[in-house]
């Protein structure tokens, strides 16, 4: 069985008091398994932050709880075994990166050979001893990284590790965050970027109003790969389609029907198609996005409310 790295049971965080205060984490229960690069998506404000505190033993659960290595979070022993970088590293300006490293090594009680470990990791032992302050944001974040690498932890919670930085930036920490997991690090992070996750995430949990919504696999989430074709008339095509695949696997798109049918079976459905005089002019293989997925939640009602949020917050990040 897959070890469980991270375990919260109704994690739940109401700031103030009483019925006046903010429910920010609403019965959490998440899962993180060694080895995996774990997604905590969401949108501004859903409760990602405060969860990942919890999980760190930052702030108090008002109620729940959350276990890292089978331990309360928060233990010493367990901390020690954490990396994080959680809104925004705090470094001095005016030391190298190298030593503000050795700084926290030194405090950590950690060998030095580590800090050039670290740097060596995020790729950043060029510029070791050039000042905090020189640094580019994408530096910055990297020099954030090395932090929360130093004392080889098995877990690394990154929150928003690519906020801010630019295109090149964001695919430099994508790709570090990728070569930690394949180092056998487990990686929990949190995003409002679907793309994000869905290209470096083996899973994903998505939080909107404290609530979690839903936790799985990325490619469970998207679900099979489906048929895409193009064929006239539209209509015969879409009844012929709902005929072979049944009513609820047939969806309209733009000219395309999509059809959930597993791929083998294209042949068999080009032939019913065309056998029925029908003009095929493209058929093509899709893969459902994260985004399609959200948005198919938006309509599906169940989650309409915190689906609508992701959906607002995809747009604010396009
Ligand atoms: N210290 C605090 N006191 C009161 N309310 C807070 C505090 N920290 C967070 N909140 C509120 O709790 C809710 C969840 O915030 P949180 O920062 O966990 O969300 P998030 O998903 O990390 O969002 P973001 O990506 O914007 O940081 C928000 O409504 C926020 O305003």
């Amino acid at each position: 069985m897959d070890e469980l790295v991270v375990q919260t049971k109704g994690l739940t965080k109401r700031y103030g008091d009483g019925d006046s205060g903010r429910l920010a984490v609403d019965r959490v229960e998440m899962t993180v398994r060694r080895g995996e690069v774990y997604g905590f998506l969401g949108p501004n404000g859903a409760g990602k932050t405060t969860t990942l505190r919890m999980v760190l033993g930052l702030i108090r659960p008002t109620a729940g709880s959350a276990t890292v290595l089978g331990r309360p979070a928060g233990e010493p022993a367990v901390t020690e075994r954490i990396g994080a970088l959680i809104e925004g590293p705090g470094f001095y300006p005016y030391l190298s990166g190298r030593d503000n490293l050795r700084t926290m090594a030194r405090y950590r009680a950690l060998p030095e050979a580590m800090v050039d470990a670290a740097l060596e990791r995020v790729d950043l032992a060029d510029r070791g001893k050039d000042k905090f302050k020189s640094y580019s944001l994408g530096m910055k974040q990297r020099l954030g990284v090395a932090a929360a690498l130093m004392g080889d932890p098995d877990v690394i919670v990154l929150d928003e590790p690519t906020n801010g930085l630019d295109p090149a930036g964001m695919a430099d920490m994508r790709g570090l965050i990728v070569e930690l997991a394949r180092g056998g690090q487990t990686v929990l992070l949190s995003s409002h970027l679907l793309a994000e996750v869905e290209e470096i995430c083996d899973r994903v949990g998505v939080i909107a109003r404290g609530q979690l919504l839903v936790e799985s696999t990325v490619s469970a989430l998207r679900g099979g790969r489906r048929l895409r074709i193009t064929a006239t008339p539209t209509d015969r095509a879409i009844a012929i389609a709902m005929r072979l695949a049944g009513e609820d696997a047939v969806q309209l798109s733009g000219d395309a029907i999509l059809v959930d049918v597993p791929p083998e079976r294209t042949p068999h459905v080009v032939r019913a198609f065309v056998t029925e005089g029908l003009d095929v002019h493209e058929v093509t293989i899709s893969e459902r996005t994260l985004e399609e997925v959200f948005f198919e939640m938006t309509r599906s009602g169940e989650h309409v409310h915190a689906a609508d949020d992701l959906t607002s917050s995809l747009e604010a990040v396009r």
